[in-house]
């Protein structure tokens, strides 16, 4: 950074004073706190980010949203250019930036980080960054310390005013030349250097996109960087007319759906997930979306509502009962990243039957699996390309359903949990599905079977592969194609994931009953033990296996070995200051006798007691 740079950025710094006694750490998903510790943390991230898109000369995403968290919370996280989470490499620069002490310490590490990235700031290179924020009430505020660091795009207001600001310093640096001779106070006026069409500390310049759910903002930095259209609109409009067209591939004697099987009601979790699905569903006239609990609605965000409460707590989100019973229902988490599924049952005992992301990846591969089975067995096709499919699951995926994939004849691959993990783990095939069990996953289809598909529809279309027209190896090539532009290839998103649960329902014919039955649940319990340091846990194979503090994992062998079925896993959380625990058995029983036993061993090892 020269001089002038450097300035502004002890200046703007020292508004903005990291919180006392106060850790924050990058995390499973970006950092997350009260929202009232959050103003420095977010303006360092803009920073971040700009440095970011300096180093890949590419367009960055900047989210404020805190996901599931309780309202008061909030967090910020970087979009990487391909649209994806940040790379894991920068992680330790993030923390780093979001723990120094002072505007001094900031500095330091800036340059030092620029210098070993070899990052260019030479004011000319341009930094551009797309800003988002969910519903949450401190996200207005919040955006406005991410901008800090940034220039306003469309100029307006903010760059008549640093431009009257730039003629001001420029008038008293002459000044001060000619009457004081004080060189000294020149780097103070390195700012009026900047020409004209730079904004900000490194010629920045920062797009506020508005309120938007978390895997929009990803989907417009994707687009964007891949030289597409990418407002709002183009999302939604890409994302119906994908719809449309995998609805219009329906066989005919499959189509059989009746009024009550057209329809189903989603909670959207108080927050913004419920607002962007009613104009999604405007677009769509083959399904009707019932959006209950929609942030306008007055309800508090994750309050009682949403898809972890839905998948942690299985019982039916507020607003929802037995008149509901029979028909499908879905929900959506608080930026709209996670989906589940759920059944009430007709009687009021406010459980329900949960269809989590497990099921949802069992869905998707099925259908996908049978797609890709017709293009093989179309000999018409030329060049038939066999790909690749994997799945990617974490070990909160229930047994049943890793059986269920394994029998299907799947791959099936795990990694640690956080959805960063696991798409990268997709990536490396020509189609790979991820999901976490708690409804966070995605289809990612690799560039290059995608441009298989495109050429192979195309000589379809121009009827120089000899296949006839309307034969299923045609469709399954057309239908995979407009899969993998309904489902967003940036991150895991719940909208588009609805309705490529609701297209796959509708071309089996099947009701969600039939779907849940694919295969059932082994009985599960998840618990939370608080602990002196949960960074004492250390674990290893996609976190099944703690190997420090000794002993735990031979302890854990031990209870486990009692129960029929029994698999239980401890591992320190990535958002909360807990250790998790997992426990599945053949009972319910079983299942939570086994965690309670589990988490009176983490607590014995590691509880509050034994620092
Ligand atoms: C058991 C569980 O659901 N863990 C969640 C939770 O992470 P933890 O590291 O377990 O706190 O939040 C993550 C971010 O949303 C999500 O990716 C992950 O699956
Ligand atoms: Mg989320």
């Amino acid at each position: 950074m020269n001089d002038g740079q450097q300035s502004l950025l002890l200046s703007s710094s020292s508004r903005f004073s990291p919180p006392q006694g106060v850790k924050l750490s990058y995390g499973t998903a970006g950092f997350r706190a009260d929202a009232s510790l959050l103003p420095s943390t977010v303006y360092r991230v803009g920073i971040l980010a700009a440095l970011r898109s300096l180093k890949t000369g590419s367009i960055i995403g900047l989210m404020i949203t805190a996901s599931h968290n309780k309202v008061s919370d909030n967090g910020v996280k970087i979009a990487d250019p391909n649209g994806g989470m940040l790379s894991q490499h920068w992680e330790p620069f993030a923390d780093a930036l979001a723990n120094a002490p002072s505007p001094q310490h900031l500095l330091l590490l800036i340059n030092e980080f620029v210098g070993k990235e070899g990052i260019l700031m030479d004011g000319v290179s341009q930094a551009e960054v797309l800003l988002g924020r969910d519903t949450r009430p401190s996200g207005d505020a919040l955006l406005e310390a991410a901008r800090q660091f940034h220039g306003d795009k469309c100029g307006g207001l903010g760059a008549v005013f640093m431009d009257m600001l730039k003629t001001l310093m420029m008038l008293l640096k002459a000044w001060f030349l000619k009457y004081l001779q004080l060189p000294l106070w020149l780097d103070l006026f390195a700012f009026s250097h900047y020409d004209n069409n730079t904004v900000g500390v490194v010629g920045a310049v920062a797009t506020d996109m508005g309120i938007l759910t978390t895997p929009q903002l990803h989907w417009m930095v994707r687009a964007r960087n891949k030289g597409m259209q990418a407002s709002e609109q183009d999302y939604f409009e890409q994302l119906s007319s994908s719809f449309r067209c995998l609805k219009d591939l329906i066989p005919a004697e499959k189509s059989k759906f009746d009024g009550l099987n057209n329809k189903v009601i989603v909670d959207g979790s108080n927050g913004v997930g419920g607002v962007k699905l009613k104009v999604l569903g405007s677009l769509l006239n083959a399904l009707v979306i019932e959006v209950r609990n929609s942030s306008e609605d007055g309800g508090v965000l994750n309050d009682g509502v949403g898809a972890d409460y839905v998948q942690k707590e299985k019982v039916a989100p507020h607003g929802f009962g037995s008149k509901d019973a029979g028909i499908r229902c879905a929900s959506l988490d608080g930026d709209a990243d996670r989906l589940v599924y759920f059944i009430v049952p007709p009687e009021s005992s406010g459980r329900i039957d949960l269809v989590d992301g497990d099921k949802i990846l069992s869905l998707f591969a099925v259908f996908i699996r049978e797609q890709l089975s017709f293009l093989n067995e179309n000999e018409g096709i030329k060049n038939s390309h066999q790909a690749r499919l994997g799945v990617v699951q974490t070990a909160y995926a229930n047994g049943a359903s890793t059986n269920y994939l394994k029998q299907l004849g799947l791959e099936v691959n795990f990694t640690p949990t956080g959805v960063k993990y696991l798409h990268e783990k997709a990536a490396e095939f020509d189609i790979g599905i991820y999901f976490e069990a708690n409804g966070h996953g995605t289809v990612l289809f690799s560039e290059s079977f995608v441009g298989w598909l495109e050429t192979r529809t195309k000589e379809i279309s121009s009827g120089s592969n000899g296949l006839s027209s309307g034969s299923e190896g045609k469709k399954a090539a057309l239908r995979l194609l407009a899969v993998s532009k309904l489902i967003n290839q940036a991150v895991g998103d719940a909208l588009s994931g609805l309705l490529l649960v609701e297209v796959i329902l509708q071309y089996m014919g099947w009701s969600i009953h039939r779907w849940n039955e694919l295969y059932h649940d082994l009985p599960s319990r998840q618990l939370k033990v608080k602990v002196a340091d949960r960074n004492a846990v250390i674990t290893a194979n996609a976190e099944t296996v703690v190997v420090s503090p000794p002993g735990l994992q031979e302890a854990i062998n031990a209870e486990t070995g009692k129960y029929h079925q029994g698999r239980c896993f401890v591992r320190p959380s990535g958002t909360e200051d807990v250790v998790r625990v997992y426990a599945e058995a053949s009972t319910q029983e079983a299942a939570d006798t086994l965690a309670n036993s589990v988490a009176k061993l983490v607590d014995q090892f590691l509880g509050l007691g034994s620092s």
